[in-house]
């Protein structure tokens, strides 16, 4: 129970803005025939546009991952947290733990993942007067949308390319963790607090360079019901994409994913450790 609790810790992950993943908007007319319409004023806020829910969402999906992985490697090694610093795991238990993690919380992941992707990829901004109104007014609207126009199976849209994201690369990521922790640590010792926090963030940057190109898949295939856009499969969406912008569409927010991971992963594997201690 204590280790499922301590997973709760993972509530302080986040993801940043996916809107750019999209491909570039349509130009709007010529300079001349310009509408006069009146943009809101850019505010602090916009960089927090849609986050309340994914805050919100994270906390159940890292309690999965968490716990899972937790759980899975006292399964694989029969040692405890506390006896695991005198007997180490080996990195392939860490690895088959960490994908196990991965695959289970993709799945719970995948209808708050598709909610965050369509909300923040919303552009019609609410304040415009005269304007459209926001197709999604909210999240729970936007499942309700989903569902009616797309099909129960619409909420997962994605979800495959979302397992295939997070499998190995979470394997990767609490291997590069455990390896990190035993370089800075002297055995049989817990890692200190800094280490901890180090360590973390690099696991964070690793996974996150890591899954960067599936990511961006993954995000135009959750957007493809809703741009009338089609895409065969996962292939397809890759070899599109590829073609039409070049290689380098892979790795687009690679540098916003890698600078956000070191702060979020850092805390969220302090905080995982300093639960499993105090509870463990
Ligand atoms: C596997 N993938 C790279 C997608 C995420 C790995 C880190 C998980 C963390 N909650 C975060 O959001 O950074």
């Amino acid at each position: 129970m204590s280790r499922w609790v301590a997973c709760f810790s993972g509530a302080l992950g986040w993801e940043a803005s996916e809107r750019r993943y999209q491909l570039p908007p349509p130009r709007r007319g010529s300079a001349l025939g310009r509408e006069k319409t009146r943009e809101p004023t850019p505010t602090i806020l916009g960089f927090f546009k849609g986050m309340s829910f994914p805050i919100a969402s994270i906390a159940v999906v890292n309690s999965v991952l968490f716990g899972v992985y937790s759980n899975a490697l006292l399964a694989l090694t029969a040692t405890s947290h506390h006896e695991r610093r005198l007997q180490p795991p080996s990195y392939t238990h860490v690895f088959i733990a960490g994908c196990t993690g991965g695959f289970l919380q993709a799945y719970c992941l995948a209808p708050f993942d598709l909610i965050k992707v369509r909300l923040q990829n919303q552009t019609e901004p609410r304040a415009r007067q005269g304007g459209p109104p926001p197709r999604y007014r909210g999240p729970v609207h936007c499942a309700a949308s989903i569902f009616q126009e797309e099909g129960p199976r619409g909420l997962f849209r994605g979800a495959w390319a979302l397992t295939l994201r997070d499998t190995p690369t979470l394997g990767i990521y609490f291997v590069s963790y455990e390896w990190l922790c035993r370089q800075a640590t002297p055995g049989g010792q817990n890692p200190s607090s800094t280490t901890v926090l180090v360590a973390g963030g690099f696991a964070g940057i690793t996974s996150w360079v890591t899954a960067t190109p599936l990511d961006v898949i993954k995000s135009r295939m959750q957007m493809a019901g809703l741009e009338q856009r089609e895409y065969q499969g996962l292939l397809d969406c890759m070899v599109s994409s590829a073609r039409q912008e070049g290689l380098g569409v892979f790795f687009r927010g690679l540098t916003i994913n890698s600078a956000r991971a070191f702060p979020v992963n850092a805390v969220t594997f302090l905080s995982y450790e300093y639960l499993l201690h105090l509870w463990g």
